[in-house]
């Protein structure tokens, strides 16, 4: 530390080199330099004579970049947590609360007003359009649909009951005809018998039968496998072969719908969900087959803010608790719990109560990005000390990472050319800071580039985020351009490419987002269109959320200034950068003799 002896006071020249550096420090970090200079005078004259001492980048380098991103004028829209909170809109009326009142409300005719606007406009340069009358979105999805229910359903290679309990093996009914013999499929256990025939999967993945084999002796476990490894059946499975109802909490409106819409849709599993943008009658009629003695809902997706703060969903728990039917409590994205992760929601903490409440109710933890401070925090705060713990490594060979820095003068036409001419045609995820970005990016790609392009973010309302999930989902625009709101768990097979416009705040949300990529296994690139002043984007965005608690403020500045690392580097493997970000060793020869290289690392084979 620079100082000397004379009562804390440095000398000029110390006071000087201090200086250079802080202001260094906000210039490194893209903050505009006579800002910058101004600020710095600012923080020297608070901290006075007395305090000079600790004018240095160690002792107020946070709060000087603090005091910058409040006095940096920002136009940018953020989402904030609370929106992006999953459906969570606490204000809104609550439908499961309020089971009474059937009102297919205001609120969402002013949502389907805001899409109809950004309708309007893609309208006007674009031949597509965007269905959300209420007629087309898809509520009916909380059972199969009756014809099916509860009754033998068809399937490829043979006919087997749609869900079973333990005690019922699946009945088949007929030889098969597919590529798997009778004798073969009576060789089968429930679980391969339940992947192939439900899920239509070859095999389950080694991990996955160890987990549902856990699950099902009922055990606490804890899940951690990289993006796109399988989680879901790993609780979807033992759902559907136990008795009773599981409980999956769930942090984002678009994973449950993605969730749901897949279960019952496309494999007949009853699965409901219960969030505060249904209305009062579709809650109810959830509400009405939970209270059922034996419901033939199989997974129940609820939202964290549910089970932090609705009594009425307290009382349903117990009740189906004493009916035998409550066969495990499931928390996806776990790391949300932990206040040290990238994504932290405030009412994933309470869900510790479910043990304490339901001690012998076994809880089963997943996540793809977990840090090993963060696995501590998840078992701590989920009170699962001894839960089994499942791990494999996070690495996806199939992905390339890549960054390029961002031109400065026209960015949005170096992004559209780079679409235009490496991904042409592909589907992709363009994620983006803020709501305005997105929309600027949407529209540039739809009027200038004719790429069918729809945006989405947490300011959309529930029906039009619907929408341009499934308008894309089923390939019927190109690309999504969306924020944070957007991503966590969603699982779209062919996404080819994964575009960041602007850095994410943190390597765990990084790994998260680009994780939507190549779900298929085939190659697929993660791309960061980088530059400098995105970091000062971010201090300001920090500043905006929980960023005024200092704690807060100075744990997403470190893991902003990792990201920072990560995009500014230009040697070390960007494989190698994120897998250690989670403890892992690798070896960055794999990478580079692999068929898909990080740039750096295809930079040092061409030498
Ligand atoms: N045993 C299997 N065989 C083949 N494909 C599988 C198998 N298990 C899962 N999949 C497929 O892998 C894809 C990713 O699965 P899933 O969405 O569960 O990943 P995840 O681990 O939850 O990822 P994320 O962390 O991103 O949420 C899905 O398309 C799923 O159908
Ligand atoms: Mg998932």
């Amino acid at each position: 530390m620079v100082t000397n002896s004379n009562n804390g006071k440095k000398n000029d020249m110390d006071m000087e080199t201090e200086k250079a550096r802080l202001l260094s420090l906000a210039t490194d970090f893209g903050f505009d330099e006579d800002a910058a200079r101004l600020c710095l005078h600012q923080i020297v004259q608070l901290y006075g004579d007395d305090g000079q001492e600790f004018v240095t980048v160690e002792h107020c380098g946070d709060d000087y970049l603090a005091r910058l991103a409040d006095c940096t004028q920002v136009d940018e829209d953020w989402d904030t947590p609370i929106e992006v909170d999953s459906t969570s809109t606490r204000a809104k009326n609550d439908a499961f609360e309020n089971l009474d009142q059937f009102c297919e409300s205001e609120e969402e005719e002013a949502e389907t007003h805001a899409f109809d606007d950004l309708n309007e406009a893609f309208n006007k340069d674009m031949d597509f359009d965007v269905e959300i009358s209420a007629d087309k979105v898809p509520f009916q999805w909380l059972f199969p649909s009756p014809a099916t229910q509860g009754k033998t359903t068809k399937y490829k290679d043979g006919l087997i009951t749609p869900f079973c309990s333990t005690s019922i093996k699946p009945t088949i009914q007929e030889p098969s005809t597919g590529g798997i013999t009778f004798d073969q499929l009576q060789a089968l256990d429930d679980f391969d018998l339940a992947a192939i025939a439900i899920f239509k999967h070859k095999s389950l993945r080694p991990l996955q039968r160890k987990a549902c084999e856990t699950a099902m002796a009922g055990k606490d476990c804890f899940i951690l496998m990289p993006t796109g490894g399988g989680k879901s059946l790993c609780y979807q499975l033992p759902a559907i072969l136990s008795q009773g109802v599981t409980i999956v909490v769930s942090p984002l409106l678009s994973l449950i719908q993605d969730q749901v819409i897949s279960l019952v849709e496309k494999f007949d599993i009853p699965a409901a969900l219960i969030n505060s943008h249904q209305t009062s009658s579709q809650a109810a009629s959830v509400i009405q087959e939970l209270r059922k003695q034996s419901p033939s809902c199989k997974l129940l997706y609820v939202t964290p803010e549910k089970i932090a703060s609705s009594d009425t969903f307290w009382t349903l728990l117990k009740s189906l608790q004493a009916k035998g039917q409550l066969a495990r409590f499931v928390i996806d994205e776990a790391h949300c719990v932990s206040q040290w992760g990238h994504d932290f929601r405030p009412d994933y903490k309470a869900l510790g109560m479910l043990k304490q409440q339901f001690p012998r109710i076994p809880v089963m933890a997943l996540t793809a990005t977990a840090t090993q401070d963060v696995r501590k925090d998840i078992l701590k705060i989920l009170k699962i000390p001894h839960a089994f713990v499942l791990e494999m490594g996070f690495d996806r060979p199939n992905l390339t990472y890549e960054v390029l820095l961002k031109d400065p003068k026209d960015s949005l036409k170096q992004l559209g050319q780079l679409i235009m001419e490496r991904f042409s045609s592909q589907s992709g995820i363009i994620y983006c800071l803020s709501k305005n970005e997105c929309m600027d990016v949407c529209n540039f790609l739809n009027q200038k580039c004719r790429i069918k392009t729809l945006y989405y973010h947490a300011g959309l309302g529930s029906r039009a985020r619907i929408a341009v999930q499934r308008k894309w989902q089923r390939n019927e625009v190109q690309i999504i351009c969306a924020t944070i709101a957007f991503g966590m768990g969603i699982d779209k097979p062919d996404v080819r490419f994964v575009i960041h416009n602007s850095m994410s705040k943190a390597i765990e949300g990084y790994y998260q987002e680009s994780g939507r990529a190549g779900r298929d296994d085939l190659p697929s690139t993660c791309l960061i269109l980088f530059q400098k002043k995105d970091f000062s984007r971010i201090a300001c965005l920090l500043r905006m959320g929980q960023g005024r608690r200092k704690d807060r403020f100075k744990v997403g500045m470190e893991q902003a200034r990792k990201m920072q690392a990560y995009c500014a580097e230009k040697v070390r493997c960007r494989r190698e950068m994120l897998l250690e970000h989670f403890g892992e060793t690798y070896n960055r020869k794999l990478c580079q003799k692999g068929i898909n290289p990080c740039d750096n690392c295809r930079k040092l084979s061409n030498r």
